[in-house]
């Protein structure tokens, strides 16, 4: 077992601005639930399970291409083996999927301007030049101290090459086997990093001459929109220029909060995909915050579901906290994952301390009140322990199967664990008792998955206890107030092949995850998955346990369309 120190959490709450307009709208679901069927013949069922309380859910996004080669049934396949997935404690061994380019139209705004795309939609004719062009066209660099810092990003602190430049991270994202919501309130919980990845690149553009035609963009391939800021309104209305020092990860104050704001009131964003607002303002916050307000163009890609329990916002801000911070010199890669050979390269722990100190500072923008584990699995990788900030790495000795369901339920993660503070503040001791049950869940649900077990029935006793921990935190959520009708279906329908379910993440719809016993055939597990995808859910397998952060120092000749 291996002890991480407290990684960078603050319990402070944020107060969020206008611009996420979740507290506004109101959920129009209004999706009744019905009891759960017992498992066992003589337990009651149930009590009826509330639609969450404030959640706004946002419209689903299409599924990502990689998600679509993991559905259990995609559309044309045969009854194949369906796949699952599998807590295995090494690194993936996929390499990375990105997704092409987009066409776009841009709509003009005297101040800012921001470019619809039709998402994964093919070939848009790249605005950068390529590398061959690049180096023609800057070559050689007008910045002394560059010239003679080789082919790699200069390593100064504060000083970033004035050659244009390209860096690229990725970031996974995760599942919760126990204790979320609860972890907010100070309780452990257990979670694990998923090979699904969000990556960030980044290139920076030369100091232009023509000050005023510098700009900031921001292409993000999943909703499939662009942004882009001239620099001098972002040092007008920001009040700053220079970065204030990166290695240092500071708070965004309410005024910066409220300036950050009206950059993006200038962009009016479709209402559709206003939700993204709060993501955008992570993005303003994090840069000008780690390089100032100089050019640069960062691409954003992802394989997560965005608002599905997976950790989608975790896994963007920890990417752009690693590239932005990869480019300004402060973190470097220390070395290549063996089997990729893609490039990309682990980062050493202090390093991504820093970043993951960044992070939860951009999730607190968009969460307001995180407890910090989304963004410590999505650095640190790994399966982990979680309570008050403190990270305990765990390691799983046998491998455990999970069957991933994605209700395809919009919701909002802030709204949620709003949701349960204000319960917890009318019912304080009720609440409190809550919490602690799932302390002593994650606490022993940690220890179950370290537990070596040699044969079946060793792996199955290891298993049942799992299910149980698994099936009782599911019923202290729904104390909580986060379950949801369509999370209720899945477990209805696992608990008729007595496999057990709960949902992981914020809950209020998003992802349920199942437990699949060593033993269960792939017949019903078939059955299972078929019956799950009759309601239009989606089912899919990930690799868990893998690695966290990751970086590519320049060079990322493999970073599809922008970057090459
Ligand atoms: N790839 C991405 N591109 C743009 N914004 C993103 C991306 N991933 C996450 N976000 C931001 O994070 C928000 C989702 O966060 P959240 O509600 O916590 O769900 P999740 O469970 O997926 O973390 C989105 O509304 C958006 O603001
Ligand atoms: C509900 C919570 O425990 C996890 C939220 O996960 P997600 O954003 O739904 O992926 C909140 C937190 O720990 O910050």
């Amino acid at each position: 077992m291996h002890v991480f120190t407290r990684s960078g959490v603050e319990r402070t709450s944020q107060k969020f601005h206008s611009t996420d307009t979740s507290t506004v709208k109101k959920n129009k679901q209004n999706k009744t639930a019905t009891p759960i069927p017992s498992r066992s013949h003589n337990r009651r069922p149930l009590p009826p399970i509330r639609p969450p309380s404030p959640a706004l859910p946002p419209p689903q996004p299409p599924l990502p291409p990689i998600l679509r080669s993991r559905l259990a049934s995609p559309p044309s396949a045969s009854a194949s083996l369906p796949p699952l997935a599998v807590f295995r404690l090494s690194p993936p061994s996929r390499p990375p999927h990105f997704p092409t380019s987009t066409a776009a139209a841009p709509i003009h705004h005297p101040a800012a301007s921001i470019h619809h795309s039709c998402a994964r939609s093919a070939g848009r004719a790249s605005t950068f030049p390529s590398k061959a062009t690049r180096l023609l066209h800057w070559w050689p660099p007008p910045n002394p101290v560059a010239a003679t810092s080789g082919s790699r990003p200069c390593r100064q602190e504060g000083f970033v090459r004035s050659l244009m430049e390209v860096c690229a991270a990725r970031a996974p994202g995760k599942i919760i086997l126990a204790g979320e919501h609860a972890v907010v309130h100070g309780s452990a919980a257990v979670a694990a990093a998923i090979d699904l990845y969000t990556r960030c690149s980044l290139c920076l553009m030369p100091l232009a001459d023509d000050k005023a035609a510098a700009t900031l963009e921001l292409d993000l391939k999943d909703p499939g929109l662009t942004f882009s800021w001239p620099c001098g309104r972002l040092r007008e209305v920001l009040l700053t220029d220079e970065a204030a020092g990166a290695r240092e990860a500071r708070p965004c104050s309410p005024d910066r909060l409220a300036s950050i704001a009206r950059l993006l009131e200038e962009h009016e964003i479709p209402e559709a995909k206003i939700w993204l607002s709060a993501g955008l303002s992570a993005f303003l916050f994090l840069y000008t915050s780690i390089l100032g307000c100089r050019p640069g163009k960062v691409t954003v890609s992802s394989d997560l579901p965005m608002g599905s329990g997976l950790g989608s916002s975790a896994a963007f801000c920890v990417s752009m906290s690693g590239v932005l911070l990869t480019a300004a010199g402060v973190v470097t890669a220390v070395g290549g994952i063996s089997g990729e050979g893609m490039g990309w390269e682990l980062v050493g722990k202090d390093d991504l301390e820093l970043v993951n100190r960044w992070a939860f500072q951009g999730e607190k923008i968009i969460h307001g009140k995180p407890s910090g584990i989304d963004n410590a699995v999505s650095t640190f990788g790994s399966m982990i322990k979680f309570k008050k900030g403190e990270l305990t790495n765990l390691k799983s000795s046998n491998p455990v199967k999970m069957l991933i369901t994605d209700t395809r339920v919009g919701r909002n993660t802030k709204a949620l664990v709003a949701g349960v503070s204000e319960r917890a503040s009318r019912h304080s001791d009720a609440m409190a008792s809550v919490f602690n049950a799932v302390n002593s869940i994650s606490e022993e649900v940690s220890s179950i998955v370290e537990l070596a077990a040699n044969d079946e029935i060793a792996i199955t006793s290891k298993e049942e206890k799992l299910a149980e921990l698994m099936e009782m935190n599911q019923g202290l959520l729904q104390c909580m107030g986060v379950s949801h009708s369509s999370i209720e279906t899945v477990l209805r329908t696992t608990l008729k092949f007595n496999l057990v379910s709960k949902l992981t993440g914020a809950g209020g719809g998003g992802c349920v995850l199942t437990l699949i016993p060593t033993m269960l055939s792939n017949l019903v597990l078939e059955k299972v998955i078929a019956e799950l995808e009759s309601h239009s859910f989606r089912c899919f397998k990930v690799e868990v346990g893998g690695q966290g952060l990751q970086v590519c120092q320049g060079g990322c000749s493999y970073f599809n369309g922008d970057v090459v």
